[in-house]
């Protein structure tokens, strides 16, 4: 049930409102002035806001401005006696939805109400639309080991079994956790990430447990930690070959019973979580080197998926171009540049480090340094680094 607030300083319009609005299945909150209907605002999110102009303390264009400073989606509709119709055009053009005049006329009214409202669910809807478009970003490639990527992701997205990333920094093994959790039947709750090589070894339980208060110095709040905020969801532990000895026989342990205890607690928690876990390291010499505990890798590498870099599928380097550049010419709101096929043959030869950031920052730079087409000579000025050089001519 949609929720109206309904601002006017007369008490029988605000009546008269709130019995058609209510007669029509609307909730409605009322209020007497600009100001206490800017804290009702403030305090709950109402669906649209019907706004006298002139009243005592805070007037319709005030509320309106300061309406549009906290939640801007939410339409607010002037209610204009004969005598300021020019003060409500000027609150449309400010940012108000519409205005209607005072005696309201019923249909108009409910019309307009309507409208505003369908508004805001579009709007409402494009912007979750573009962040689920902006969050699962498209992986781009046709080469033989992407598309077997793929066809696994797909396998194995289904259940929950455990997968392990690998492949050098950069590769796009995140892309691949989000593509798994995307495709699983958890999409619709959270994916967590823990970066282990980030956190000091002395937080990282506190980080993936949570804590008591007080349980150390620090801990001056109760915290919630990833394993549980992942709950229902995902958990992507990036960079796992870095974690602590202490921290791996935890999140071992929390593998194997699918129960937590917070650091400093008592209480176990069940916790229902995925694990995807990646890393640039080969896990197996580092067992061999009593880095990583064996038992944990087996845990974790149920599935293996391993993401070659970008010179061993350089297949894939015109189409990656073509989406970077189109990305970075958007951007940049230009027109997107073309590349001469010289170019991009040259582009797939070059000798990358095989990090897709590095072929995207390239691109970047071709972008603002060339001319509307990227011809060779600039991907020699740009692109081949002077010490390379020296030795071709050598
Ligand atoms: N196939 C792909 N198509 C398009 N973009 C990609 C692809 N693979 C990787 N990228 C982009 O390259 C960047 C690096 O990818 P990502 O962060 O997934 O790599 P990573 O292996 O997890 O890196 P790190 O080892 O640094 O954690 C990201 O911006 C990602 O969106």
């Amino acid at each position: 049930m949609a929720n109206i607030l309904i601002i006017d300083d007369e008490k029988s319009i605000r009546k008269t409102l709130s019995e058609i609005l209510g007669y029509e299945g609307y909730k409605i909150d009322e209020a007497a002035d600009g100001a206490e209907g800017f804290k009702m605002f403030q305090a709950k999110t109402y669906d649209a806001v019907l706004c006298d102009i002139k009243m005592p303390k805070m007037d319709g264009l005030e509320f309106l401005e300061k309406s549009k400073e906290i939640n801007p989606d939410i339409p607010v509709i002037i209610i204009s006696g004969h005598g300021n119709i020019d003060t409500a055009v000027e609150a449309v053009k400010k940012g108000a939805y519409d205005y209607i005049s005072k005696p309201p006329d019923l249909n108009r009214l409910l019309i307009t109400l309507r409208n505003a409202m369908d508004k805001t669910s579009l709007v409402k809807e494009t912007r979750t639309l573009r962040k689920k478009v902006a969050k699962t970003q498209e992986m781009i490639g046709n080469s033989a080991p992407i598309l077997k990527i793929k066809e696994t992701i797909e396998k194995v997205a289904a259940t929950d079994a455990r997968v392990l990333v690998t492949g050098e920094n950069g590769v796009g093994k995140e892309l691949v956790a989000r593509w798994l959790h995307q495709q699983s039947h958890r999409a619709s709750g959270p994916i967590v990430e823990v970066n282990c090589a980030a956190i000091p070894g002395e937080l990282i339980e506190s980080e993936l447990f949570g804590h008591e208060k007080g349980s150390f110095t620090s801990a001056v709040k109760q915290r919630i930690g990833k394993f549980e905020q992942a709950n229902g969801g995902t958990l992507f532990l990036d960079e796992i070959g870095d974690m602590s000895h202490d921290a791996q026989a935890k999140v071992l342990r929390a593998l194997q019973e699918g129960r937590i205890t917070r650091v400093g607690g008592d209480k176990e928690i069940a916790v229902d979580v995925r694990v995807v876990a990646a890393t640039n390291k080969d896990l197996l010499k580092e067992v061999e080197e009593k880095n990583f505990r064996l038992d944990l890798y087996h845990r974790l590498s149920v599935i293996l998926i391993h993401v070659p870099s970008l010179n061993e599928r350089r297949d894939d380097i015109p189409l990656l171009v073509d989406h970077f550049l189109d990305s970075v010419c958007k951007e940049y709101g230009i027109a997107k540049k073309t590349i001469e096929p010289a170019a991009m043959k040259a582009l797939q030869e070059h000798n990358w480090t095989g990090n897709i950031r590095e072929l995207r920052n390239v691109v970047e730079r071709l972008v603002i340094l060339s001319g509307k087409t990227i011809v060779p000579e600039d991907v020699e000025d740009y692109v081949i680094p002077a010490r390379d050089k020296k030795k071709v001519n050598a």
